[in-house]
């Protein structure tokens, strides 16, 4: 379980976190939506202790994030934008990654072939189309096997085909049991993923809870016409 208690962040004197308070439950797939720059990275950066609250904690299963370092190894994560070392080839980057990382990939093979990453991988990172560069992210995040994957608008440089592929992975990681947080702008992409929504703006949480209670509430059959209502009362 992981839980945001009372997550304030600031940037000098935006204030990009709100106070906000969140559950995120085990082994279902959560989505975070909300408009451009309304704290949804930075909230994925909180818990993954890249940036540092301002104000109150982050535990996961009932520890705090600050104090405990060793979480990270329990999670995968494939940021929206990734830096790589640019001179590496994607098979050296793999196995750097594995040098300084703690413990055996476990099915490194099959996922490079799953995302047909093979043809790249004496390629220099810095050559590598956007959308191959997302696929190497994709499989350094599930090649340890974590409990937690965090997406973070992942299928955004995919072509339609290893979008779908990449959603696919995504079902499969979920029938095993694992966590799922994902961001994107892709509402039909949440409707088929997510069991939860957190929706939030300006750093605030204006949502949590069960997809289709946010669909009953809103009398709509459709995520898009229910997030597009809650930004309009939200934007009032
Ligand atoms: N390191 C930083 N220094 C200063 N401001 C920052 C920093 N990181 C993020 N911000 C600001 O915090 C706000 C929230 O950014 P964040 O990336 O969390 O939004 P987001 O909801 O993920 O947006 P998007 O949907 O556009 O990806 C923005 O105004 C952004 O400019």
């Amino acid at each position: 379980m992981i839980e945001f208690k009372n997550i304030t962040k600031k940037f000098g004197k935006l204030t990009v976190l709100d106070g906000i308070n969140l559950e995120i439950p085990d082994g279902q797939a959560t989505g975070i939506v909300g408009p451009n720059g309304s704290g949804k990275t930075t909230a994925i950066k909180s818990l993954l202790g890249l940036v540092k609250p301002t104000e109150g904690n982050i535990y996961v299963n009932e520890e705090t994030v600050s104090e405990n370092w060793q979480y990270r190894d329990g999670i995968g994560y494939m940021p929206q934008v990734a830096r790589y070392p640019e001179n590496m080839t994607v098979a050296e980057l793999f196995r750097f990654i594995k040098k300084i990382r703690n413990g055996e990939p476990s099915h490194e093979d099959e996922l490079i072939s799953y995302f047909g990453l093979e043809p790249e991988l004496d390629k220099a990172m810095r050559t590598l189309s956007g959308g191959n560069c997302q696929k190497v992210g994709a499989v350094l995040s599930m090649m340890f096997n974590p409990d937690l994957l965090i997406f973070d608008e992942p299928t955004a440089g995919l072509d339609p085909r290893s979008s779908v592929q990449f959603k696919n992975k995504v079902r499969e990681l979920k029938s095993e049991g694992k966590t799922i947080l994902l961001t994107t702008h892709i509402m039909s992409e949440i409707e088929e993923l997510a069991d939860y929504l957190i929706f939030i703006v300006e750093g605030k949480i204006k949502y949590h809870g069960p997809m289709q209670q946010l669909l009953d509430a809103h009398k709509s059959q459709r995520l898009e016409g229910a997030v597009a209502k809650m930004m309009e009362e939200a934007a009032a």
